[in-house]
């Protein structure tokens, strides 16, 4: 800010393949320039800005003269997917977020195995609140399903059953959703997000969140804001990416809604125990003596795979870059070696512990 004194702090509450909408003040959408580095296309050239370097919604940046970015402001939180494609990329989907509400709505949606995945992949994105939708719907059943998150309560996580066609039932969630405060919404289709968001934001459809934006080439389009500033003073992200998320490789399953079975994990005789028919397996311990639920067991070692498949390609990416480079930089530490362990099927089990 120092080096820009003329420029002003402003959110980006839109972003689009040409540029950003930003705001300075709730219902601002304002079309500006973005920094030219972030257009050209990244690759492992030197000097390209990774497409995690640049601004997403919720970022904060420096503009100038009301039209162009200048700056961006260091972020408190990022939530970031693999991208889809040939080449591993990473995405960022949404920054400066406090809370994440994951949305799942009590009917044939239900799915505790997908809660847990989204909390692991939405961490270090924020305070995550697993909201319950259709909770007015004759074959709710909201003690079953408590009972069904049970590790994920025990874990921390406040589990919100909500009629989300209902302003007084969605009040609840008013507590955490305070002035300053910045959510995003994650659920699969039909869990009910747009009609939690509309209830929040006390209006019918998502009216208020459309803006007419003018586009580079002066046309005009009706889009629908991904940051929606709420009349308590939060703001709500709901972009299309968070809607499927798949694991960067950097996930740490020890903080996500697993981390009762990493925890387990190290009473394993082995170190590098696969939790696989290995000999004083603590985990399946666990489950013998009917303190852990075997599906979950079963999604946790799944989402591990992915998560060492992805942590792989993190770290080959990592390699080409840090090759590409001229001057011949040890490759970074930080983030290089993937945080999920290595999942070694059939190991000899040599390291006892
Ligand atoms: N009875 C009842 N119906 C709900 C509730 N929440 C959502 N619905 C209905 O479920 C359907 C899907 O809700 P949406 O809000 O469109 O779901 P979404 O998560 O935004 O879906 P996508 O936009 O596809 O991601 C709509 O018909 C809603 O009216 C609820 O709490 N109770
Ligand atoms: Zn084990």
């Amino acid at each position: 800010m120092a080096t820009h004194p003329q420029a002003r702090p402003m959110r980006i509450v839109e972003q689009h393949r040409s540029g950003y909408l930003v705001a300075g003040a709730p219902g601002e959408a304002i079309a500006v320039e973005s920094l030219p580095d972030w257009l050209r296309r990244s690759g492992y050239r030197k000097g390209t800005i990774a497409p995690e370097d640049r601004a997403a919604v919720g970022d904060w940046v420096l503009v100038e003269d009301g039209q162009r970015i200048v700056a961006m402001l260091p972020r408190t939180s990022a939530i970031k997917r693999a991208a889809a494609g040939e080449h591993y990329r990473q995405q960022l989907i949404a920054a400066n977020i406090d809370i994440v509400l994951v949305v799942c709505g009590l009917d044939a949606d239900f799915n505790p195995r997908r809660i847990e995945r989204y909390l692991l992949l939405v961490q270090g994105g924020g305070m995550p609140i697993i909201v319950l939708t259709k909770a007015d719907k004759p074959e709710a059943d909201v003690a079953a399903a408590t009972a069904a998150l049970a590790d994920v309560i025990g874990l921390g996580v406040p589990v919100v059953p909500v009629n989300a066609r209902d302003v007084d039932s969605v009040a609840g969630l008013h507590r955490w959703l305070g002035p300053g405060v910045t959510a995003v919404l994650v659920g699969s289709s039909g869990a009910g997000k747009s009609t939690l968001t509309n209830r929040l934001l006390g209006v019918e459809r998502m009216k208020t969140a459309e803006v007419r934006a003018t586009d580079d080439r002066g046309r005009h389009t009706t889009t629908h804001r991904a940051l929606i500033p709420l009349p308590s003073g939060a703001c709500l992200i709901d972009t299309p990416g968070m809607r499927e998320l798949k694991p960067t490789g950097e996930e740490d399953l020890s903080e996500g809604g697993f981390a009762d079975i990493e925890a387990l994990a190290t009473q394993c005789r082995f170190r590098d125990c696969a939790h696989g028919n290995e000999p004083g397996c603590a985990v399946w311990e666990a489950v013998e003596a009917g303190t852990l639920d075997p599906g979950r067991v079963g999604s946790y070692l799944k989402l591990r795979d992915e998560l060492v498949g992805a942590a792989g390609q993190l770290a080959t990416r990592l390699a080409q870059k840090a090759e590409s480079r001229p001057s011949a930089k040890p490759a970074p530490k930080a983030g290089g070696r993937p945080k999920a362990k290595p999942a070694k099927r059939g190991s000899d089990w040599t390291r006892e512990r």
